[in-house]
């Protein structure tokens, strides 16, 4: 079982984050962490916070000389603005004085529609949406992301599998349908400014966004996470939790702004007919002349039964509309308690680019934890051996 947990606050000193359950072996250095940070601080319609802020990573647990050595990896995630905030965010107490003179620790009584400000308020007994935005803030996906790094590291080198994305829709503008990046094609990809796979719909992103920025508005959009190279049976039937697609929507629900996962065709598949929704199986020749199992399709998403299939896996997460809108929404002060526009100060446009490395942190996650649960392994050459012998004992493969 793979376990794993993250905490910090976005403006805190830094974030944490530790994965349990790792098999040794897998080489992982600190470069591959700050490799994935930086593609979650590209695309067009971020924020100014990501372009002066950085992230410094610290493996602080777990790996020796670029390999896991099979405990709980532990990694740092430094937040470079933390000197400006290291007040307002002390963790220990700070005399009242120095509090009042910090413009930082007014408190923020004018929760924003959409965000966790409101609810966490009321839930949590604040008078102030400070502690509630510190920890709702997507600045957490940084820590998953690290930890997805690794994730996507073993998946790679125990079974050959790589997890890629790329940006389906944003607002209205829809890419095609039928784009399918392939295994390689990621760093393609990030080159784009909005992560779109069709030049044409990226430059119609693109004016959509700025569109939407000189209107003082925001934008969400849909990510599709595409993986190649699963093994048929990771996930299982037999029950609701052990369900791949069940693991994977969640995951992906737990994202900051997510407010839909689709697997495969997802709600397309819904509307079809029987005859035409399915992936008819046929026989075809393998490279060794030996018949194997093929798809004429992939509209499942290589997902059957709550179970990886053996085609390329697909899924789909829409996030909505950033919630800070520079053009405030009418919501009540809680202080005064007449009504007021929500805080509105710096925020992302449009989050949707750089989402798409979180849903591939998430994605990969699962998909390892769903590898260690079949194949097990101490070590990532067993887990390799395990894979091979399961492999070479299917009928039809
Ligand atoms: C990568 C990413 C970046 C985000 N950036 C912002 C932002 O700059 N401003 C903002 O208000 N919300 C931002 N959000 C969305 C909020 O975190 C989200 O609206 C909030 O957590 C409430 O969403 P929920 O109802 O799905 O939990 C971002 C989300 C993600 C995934
Ligand atoms: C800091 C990050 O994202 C932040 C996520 C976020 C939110 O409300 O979710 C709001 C913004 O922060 P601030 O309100 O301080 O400008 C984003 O910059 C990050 O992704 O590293």
């Amino acid at each position: 079982m793979l376990r794993w947990l993250t905490a910090g606050e976005s403006h805190g000193q830094q974030l944490t984050a530790i994965l349990e359950g790792l098999p040794a072996g897998v080489e992982v250095q600190t470069t591959d962490l700050d490799r994935e940070l930086a593609r979650r601080r590209l695309g067009h319609g971020r924020g100014a916070r990501m372009s002066f802020e950085q992230d410094e990573v610290t493996l602080t647990g777990g790996v020796r000389h670029g390999r896991t050595q099979g405990g709980p990896i532990a990694v740092q995630v430094g937040n470079t603005e933390w000197p400006k905030w290291s007040t307002v965010m002390s963790a220990d107490p700070v005399d009242a004085e120095v509090l009042e003179g910090q413009a930082r620790n007014a408190p923020l009584t004018r929760p924003r529609p959409g965000h966790a400000d409101l609810a966490g308020m009321q839930k949590y007994g604040f008078d102030d949406a400070r502690p509630v935005l510190e920890r709702a803030s997507a600045r957490e996906t940084a820590a998953r992301v690290a930890l997805g790094a690794i994730a996507q590291a073993f998946l790679r080198q125990a079974l050959g599998v790589s997890v890629v994305s790329h940006v389906v829709a944003i607002g209205p503008v829809t890419a095609p349908d039928g784009l399918l990046p392939g295994p390689d094609d990621n760093p393609s990809i990030d080159e784009d400014p909005v992560r779109c796979a069709d030049p044409a719909t990226s430059a119609a992103m693109v004016a959509e966004i700025d569109d939407v920025r000189r209107g003082g508005d925001t934008l969400g959009g849909v990510i599709e996470v595409v993986v190649h190279g699963l093994p048929p049976g990771l996930g299982s039937h037999v029950h609701w939790d052990r369900r791949l697609d069940s693991r994977l929507a969640g995951a992906l629900m737990g994202v900051q702004s997510v407010k839909a996962v689709e697997v495969g065709d997802g709600l397309e598949t819904a509307r079809r007919r029987g005859s035409v929704a399915h992936d008819e199986i046929v026989l075809a020749d393998g490279p060794d002349g030996a018949k194997r199992v093929q798809r004429l399709t992939d509209r499942a998403g290589g997902i059957e039964g709550g179970m990886t299939n053996g085609e390329v896996l697909r899924v789909r997460a829409a996030m909505k509309p950033i919630s800070t809108v520079p053009r405030a929404l009418q919501t009540v002060d809680v202080a005064t308690q007449e009504p007021a526009v929500a805080i509105n100060q710096r925020s992302d446009a449009c989050a949707v680019p750089r989402g798409s490395v979180v849903m591939e942190a998430m994605v990969a996650l699962v998909l390892a934890d769903a590898v260690l649960e079949k194949f097990g392994g101490d070590s990532v050459a067993e887990t390799r051996r395990n894979v091979r012998a399961y492999l070479d004992s299917l009928p039809l493969r």
